[in-house]
């Protein structure tokens, strides 16, 4: 059986022994990964602790490194909360929704990659979809941009990420004009590890 049918969910420890496994060989199959990805099934007992919530803006959690062949994190979307259009840097990117749900549009590169003497060009938009609890978006730089937002303005929505190969900035694109811009990208927290003002305020009185 492959993972995706398989019928006993996978912890989210066991999901990352599988990733780790499935990316020991030198050329990974990612629709493998994709399927690892897909067959956990979302247990916040399990991805609480790297739930971190930001009120201005979405945080990105570390979960592991992979080895260096690939970094997966837990992202935290608050209400409304969105992504610039983004690439992926050459990356393969699953993303998997652990709660509420996420929508993602697609657009098509600008015409002319770098052309700096080029004219502003509104991106194209390509499709719309909305991601559910415990399914699975698979985008890589031949498929198109995209931006990833939480629709919902009474939820907040969470969601797995795996990149390989890890990327530590990536490009931005403006909608209206296609200007592209580099952007560094960070983690709010690593390993689930709290954050000196967390404990600041775990530390105070109720
Ligand atoms: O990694 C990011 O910040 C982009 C989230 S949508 S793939
Ligand atoms: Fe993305």
């Amino acid at each position: 059986k492959n993972a995706r049918q398989r019928e006993v969910s996978l912890t989210l420890r066991e999901l990352v022994d599988a990733l780790h496994e499935a990316f020991k060989t030198d050329h990974v199959n990612i629709d493998d990964v994709q399927d690892l990805m897909a067959s956990y099934k979302s247990n916040p007992l399990e991805w609480k602790k790297y739930a971190k919530f930001d009120r201005y803006r979405y945080t990105r959690n570390l979960v592991d490194e992979g080895n260096g062949r690939f970094n997966l994190m837990v992202l935290c979307w608050g209400e409304g909360h969105g992504s610039a259009i983004h690439d992926h840097a050459n990356a393969h990117c699953v993303m998997k929704i652990l709660q509420g749900e996420l929508c993602e549009t697609r657009y098509a590169w600008p015409k002319k990659r770098n052309d700096e003497t080029k004219e502003p060009e509104e991106l194209q938009e390509l499709e719309r979809n909305t991601i559910g609890l415990n399914e699975i978006c698979y985008i890589n730089d031949s498929l198109g941009l995209h931006r990833v937002e939480n629709p919902s303005t009474a939820n907040p929505a969470i969601s797995l990420h795996l990149y390989s190969p890890p990327f530590s900035s990536c490009s931005v694109f403006n909608k209206q004009t296609g200007q592209r811009t580099s952007c560094k990208v960070t983690f709010w927290s690593k390993y689930g590890e709290k954050r000196n003002r967390e404990i600041q305020d775990a530390r105070c009185p109720e």
